[in-house]
């Protein structure tokens, strides 16, 4: 793992932005005489007390419009009122998972079974937990464990302070990923298998594209990349970022991240992606000119975040019932172009981290309505029976500016354009536009679909579902809406989730959208340029089959409305430039950017993506390293930079990315790829004369290693570890003779050093083999590995093979340099010495 000091143009912007401090004392949350702050406007976001005493809270965990709202919407049984609301106002437990592509997965589970699941005592815990930490019962393989502390507590107690460490540490490395449990349960659902196709569309932070990545890569061997992949999507370029930083950890070549608005994500027909999801892996490859789909989709929409209130206590003081109803049209818009962009019998989880029903059931209602036939609501309450869930609701009410809505008969005229028939539970008749509902339209509607009772359908079964349908006195709905989960925070001292789970029958059915303006500008928006890349209208056949599923699942004119609550969620930055590139003319363009830019993307500010074919080059690396035949170079590398002098890093791509590229150029760069593939190469310093451009970068060694054949030496634990300790090592220094004047053999510049624990040799049954890049200079060699990356791997030995652990060297700080200041650290170290010895 590198560190992050020369970052790629589409990586370097807008790293640092904080969350606000919700520890800090805003002016507007004055306590009361309790000392409690409470916003006690039920339609507003805070409000001051004029009866306040001085008494400092930090936060709000009191808000009447929250209870007042989920009371009425009977979210739990009345008589569970109290525990639930109770459980929202304590801190959230931290939780992490173990990442199981690391290569050390196995040692930290059994450090975390047999040591810290026995030695953190029960005084740490509290009313709701016995144990200090427990691995989460319904995660496979005792890889997620539950901390019954905050990460407050953890910050503060003594008696967690190893612990601590070992998670920051782990963290650091990317051994662990922190992460809310609820949120590792929609990709659980999604049963993603080593071909499939996913696409994440409100990827960023990226916690779940890891855990995607996890489940396809599961059974992969070194050296190996399944033909499955992932494409993660983010409309906001900072978090975007996050989600590269957080997947380079994962190391895999088999990843694309892009940045559109998700709604609006772009067709795209793919080569070898097939329609039927059964076909074997071979068939799907046969398959020609097909549209890009994805066999599985996840929907992890924006959305108010209310069942996070444990984590992030902030959001007491904010909410309101709006923010719901703000967000609505936009997750319908987002789920509907998941379901187009979903493959006949694949799956698609819609999930939230919000109680709300507006965000959650109403969506699933719409999207059932407006898909007909063509998608069904899973039951999966026969799934992960360990995890406990309730069904979701068939019955719910809106609120709208302080007044209680229980159907779109109740709503003002004058508040028709944001609060729509589609929110209630009865649903909407789309053929009518809004403004001409009149009472009639609605009865008949009612009549048609709102006929079921609450508690109908609800499925007996014995595992963990308990029931929370009711009558609220309203609407219901007719779709078995109960197979929804609705996870709650008192049920197993968590945060909340809902989620609900997809099938793609056929075909989605072409329903005739209202054009409108907001629709044709954003499609303008989205596939301006295109002229100018010259898509004809031949080779764009597919792609406007495609559309036309697009079209039939747009919103009409009053869906599409931006809300304002999400106008903080949505930058409209990237929209923005794909406008400037738009607008300006051929003519123009070579006039402003005196031919600039055609050295870039179609995108502006994201870097082209460019395979790299240049021969020397190639032939170069191959020969330096000796990687053998069977290891595919050719097609499988790209870069971000036209010029190959200037080329800094070398991309591996995976079989499936390769096909999505070639099909994005085919479709004129459709897709804006702000990062793809692993790490392989990366350019070296050809000063102590080394033959070779580029050295093989930390995070691709894994998958390059087992074809390597030159400028590899095989070491003793003995000599590894006394090179990962003093980081750089003279040859006469090394221990093992063999060993020492193999490495003086070596060619000058970047070599590998295995691991193994028999004389010169790996054995092939090495179930994890264990190796570091290092640079081979005159007379010495040095690691190229992080200090704080070197400090673990020798913990992890020490732990492996029950050797003294070692101190941490006080070296230079390593632990915050790339690769590139490490060689030119050792360079420099290897000239000192050439002085004093000349
Ligand atoms: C709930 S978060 C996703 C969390 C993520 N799935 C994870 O597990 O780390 C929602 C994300 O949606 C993104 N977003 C908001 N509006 C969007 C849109 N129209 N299209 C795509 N992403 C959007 C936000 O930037 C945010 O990162």
């Amino acid at each position: 793992m590198t560190g992050g000091k020369k970052r790629g143009r589409t990586q370097r912007k807008h790293f640092n932005k904080n969350r606000e401090n919700v520890w800090k004392f805003n002016k507007k949350d004055k306590p009361d005489e309790t000392g409690a702050v409470v916003c006690d406007d039920p339609d507003t976001v805070s409000n001051s007390n004029p009866h306040a005493n001085t008494t400092w809270q930090p936060f709000s965990t009191q808000n009447q419009a929250f209870e007042l709202y989920y009371k009425a919407q009977c979210i739990v049984p009345f008589e569970e009122w109290d525990v639930f609301i109770n459980v929202l106002r304590n801190p959230l437990p931290s939780a992490f998972r173990i990442n199981s592509s690391g290569q050390f997965f196995k040692d930290i589970r059994a450090q975390l079974e047999e040591d810290f699941a026995k030695t953190l005592k029960s005084d740490t815990t509290n009313e709701y937990e016995v144990k200090a930490i427990r691995p989460l019962p319904w995660y496979p393989e005792n890889l997620a464990w539950h901390l019954n502390f905050s990460r407050m507590e953890l910050r503060k107690n003594q008696m967690l302070e190893r612990f601590h460490e070992f998670l920051k540490q782990e963290n650091e490395i990317g051994n662990i990923t922190r992460q809310e449990a609820v949120s590792m349960v929609p990709p659980l659902f999604l049963d993603v298998l080593p071909h499939h196709h996913v696409l994440d569309m409100c990827a960023a932070p990226g916690s779940k594209t890891f855990q995607l990545l996890e489940l396809m890569n599961n059974s992969t061997e070194i050296g190996e990349v399944p033909y499955g992949m992932v494409i993660a999507n983010d409309v906001d370029v900072q978090r975007c970022n996050l989600l590269i930083h957080q997947t380079k950890r994962m190391c895999c070549a088999n990843l694309i991240v892009t940045n559109h608005e998700a709604q609006q994500f772009p067709s795209c027909h793919l080569n070898s992606n097939a329609l039927d999801s059964t076909a074997s892996c071979e068939g799907r490859k046969k398959e020609k000119h097909r549209q890009l789909l994805f066999d599985r989709v996840l929907c992890d929409v924006p959305c108010s975040g209310d069942g996070t209130l444990r984590k992030a206590p902030d959001i007491w003081r904010k909410w309101h019932a709006g923010m719901g109803n703000g967000l609505y049209s936009l997750q319908v818009q987002i789920a509907l172009r998941g379901l187009a962009l979903l493959t006949v019998g694949g799956k698609m989880v819609y999930s939230t981290c919000s109680m709300n029903p507006v965000e959650n059931e109403a969506v699933v209602s719409e999207i059932l309505s407006r898909c007909g036939e063509s998608v069904e609501l899973l039951d999966v309450s026969t799934e992960i029976p360990e995890l406990i869930r309730r069904p979701g609701l068939r019955t719910w009410k809106v609120r709208d500016k302080g007044l209680w809505l229980s159907s779109y008969s109740d709503v003002p005229a004058h508040r028709r354009s944001t609060i729509l028939q589609s929110m209630f539970p009865a649903g909407r008749i789309f053929e009518v536009p809004f403004d001409d509902v009149n009472d009639n339209t609605v009865k008949t509607h009612l009549n048609l679909r709102g006929t079921n009772c609450a508690n109908q359908d609800v499925e007996d079964s014995n595992i963990s579902i308990i029931d929370a349908n009711h009558d609220c006195n309203g609407e219901v709905s007719s779709f078995p809406l109960e197979r929804c989960m609705r996870i709650l925070p008192h049920d197993q001292n968590s945060g909340a989730f809902f989620i609900a789970v997809l099938r793609k029958k056929c075909h989605l059915p072409a329903i005739a959208a209202v054009s409108n303006k907001i629709h044709s500008h954003s499609r303008d928006i989205r596939n301006g340029g295109e002229e100018k890349t010259g898509l004809s209208e031949d080779n764009c056949a597919d792609v406007k089959i495609s559309e036309n599923i697009e079209e039939s699942t747009k919103l009409d004119s009053s869906d599409a409305k931006m809300p304002d609550t999400q106008l903080n969620e949505v930058t409209y930055e990237n929209v923005e430039n794909i406008k400037s590139v738009n607008i300006l003319k051929d003519g123009d363009r070579e006039k402003k950017d005196k031919g600039k830019i055609q050295m870039q993307s179609k995108w502006r500010g994201i870097d082209p993506v460019v395979f790299f074919e240049d021969g020397t080059s190639i032939d170069s690396i191959k020969s330096f390293y000796g990687i053998s035949q069977s290891f595919q170079l050719d097609g499988h590398l790209v870069c971000r930079n036209y010029n190959v002098n200037h080329v800094k890093r070398i991309y591996y791509i995976s079989k499936s990315v390769q096909e999505v590229l070639k099909l994005n150029f085919e479709v004129g760069q459709r897709l804006k790829i702000a990062s793809l593939g692993l790490k392989l190469f990366e350019r070296q310093s050809l000063k102590d004369g080394s033959t070779c451009t580029f050295r093989i970068s930390s995070e691709g060694l894994l998958l390059i290693l087992p074809y390597i054949t030159k400028q590899i030496l095989f070491t003793p634990l003995i000599d590894f570890r006394h090179l990962l300790q003093n980081r750089n090592i003279k040859f006469t220094e090394f221990i093992n003779a063999d060993f020492s004047e193999k490495a003086t053999k070596l060619l000058l510049g970047c070599c590998i050093v295995v691991l193994t624990n028999k004389e010169n040799e790996v054995s092939d049954t090495d179930e994890q083999k264990i190796a570091i890049v290092c640079w081979k200079g005159k007379n010495s060699l040095s690691v190229l590995v992080s200090e704080t990356d070197g400090q673990e791997l020798l913990q992890r030995l020490a732990a492996r093979f029950g050797i003294e652990k070692p101190t941490p060297s006080k070296s230079d700080s390593a632990a915050k340099h790339d690769i590139e200041t490490l060689q030119h650290v050792a360079e420099q170290k290897e000239k000192t010495e050439d002085g004093v010895q000349h």
